[in-house]
């Protein structure tokens, strides 16, 4: 499935975040009526990762459970992730499973990560028609911009199909900073951008980012997997109304 051909909408993405297979069915029966454009899988709240069996049966039940695409993320604990008990080359093994047996589209992985580590995903995300989002967190700060497009320049020079940054405000400039900053990566970099400013201040960049290039919003179905995430009704309703208004902006 080709996503993002229409860059002006974006996606909006809702986060699984159970500890295990009766939480996470639980959220699939709140969150799929709810109609999210993507439902990311985040697998790093999963207790019991360690057993390949457990996990990849549980990617099974989520990728089979609608048509709606799904994003697999183990999120680094250096990156704001939960604590796990699997080293980085354990975590690209069973991404590289999960990528061969299920039908989910896209697999995130940190830009931080070793190059290997990237390049064997990048590799078999390939092979298994998987797209592939590097990202880059940041929950203390914003950078500067020249810094955060340090980060964008990387995760496009190892082949990925999304650049995604996540940033933490201070203040209201570092909310308008980013999303000056994501017009700027938007028109520098040929792939998509998604990014977003964290925290309360930071819940209008998740409103207003697509009017900048960001093409995937978060947003909470069930449970929230980062601050200042809006309810996907909420969210919706002010994308919607705001398009209605301005068009699609350019
Ligand atoms: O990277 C991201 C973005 C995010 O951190 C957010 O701020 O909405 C939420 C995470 O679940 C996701 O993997």
């Amino acid at each position: 499935m080709k996503l993002f051909q229409n860059k002006k909408i974006p996606y909006i993405c809702t986060p699984l975040t159970g500890k295990n297979k009766e939480e996470i069915t639980e959220e699939l029966r709140i969150i799929l009526p709810k109609k999210p454009d993507l439902v990311e899988w985040r697998a790093d709240f999963l207790e019991g990762i360690e057993d390949e069996e457990y996990v990849l049966s549980i990617a099974d039940i989520i990728s089979t459970a609608s048509d709606i695409p799904i994003l697999i993320t183990i999120r680094s604990e250096k990156e704001g992730g939960e604590k796990i008990p699997l080293t980085e080359e354990e975590k690209v093994n069973l991404l590289s499973k999960i990528c061969k047996s299920t039908m989910a589209e896209m697999v995130d992985f940190e830009a931080s990560n070793a190059p290997d580590h990237i390049m064997q995903l990048r590799k078999l995300s390939t092979e298994y028609n998987k797209q592939l989002i590097l990202s880059y967190h940041n929950f203390d700060r914003t950078p500067s911009n020249r810094e955060m497009m340090e980060h964008m320049s990387r995760t496009a020079s190892f082949g990925a199909d999304v650049a995604k940054i996540a940033v933490m405000p201070k203040s209201k400039e570092d909310v308008l900073r980013l999303l000056e900053f994501t017009k700027q990566a938007d028109d520098a970099l040929d792939i998509p951008i998604v990014s977003m400013s964290m925290g309360k201040m930071g819940s209008l960049s998740r409103i207003m980012g697509w009017a900048y290039g960001s093409v995937i919003t978060f947003s909470v179905g069930k449970e929230s997997s980062a601050p200042g995430q809006v309810p996907i009704e909420k969210l919706r309703s002010l994308i919607r109304s705001t398009q209605e208004i301005v068009g699609e902006w350019g």
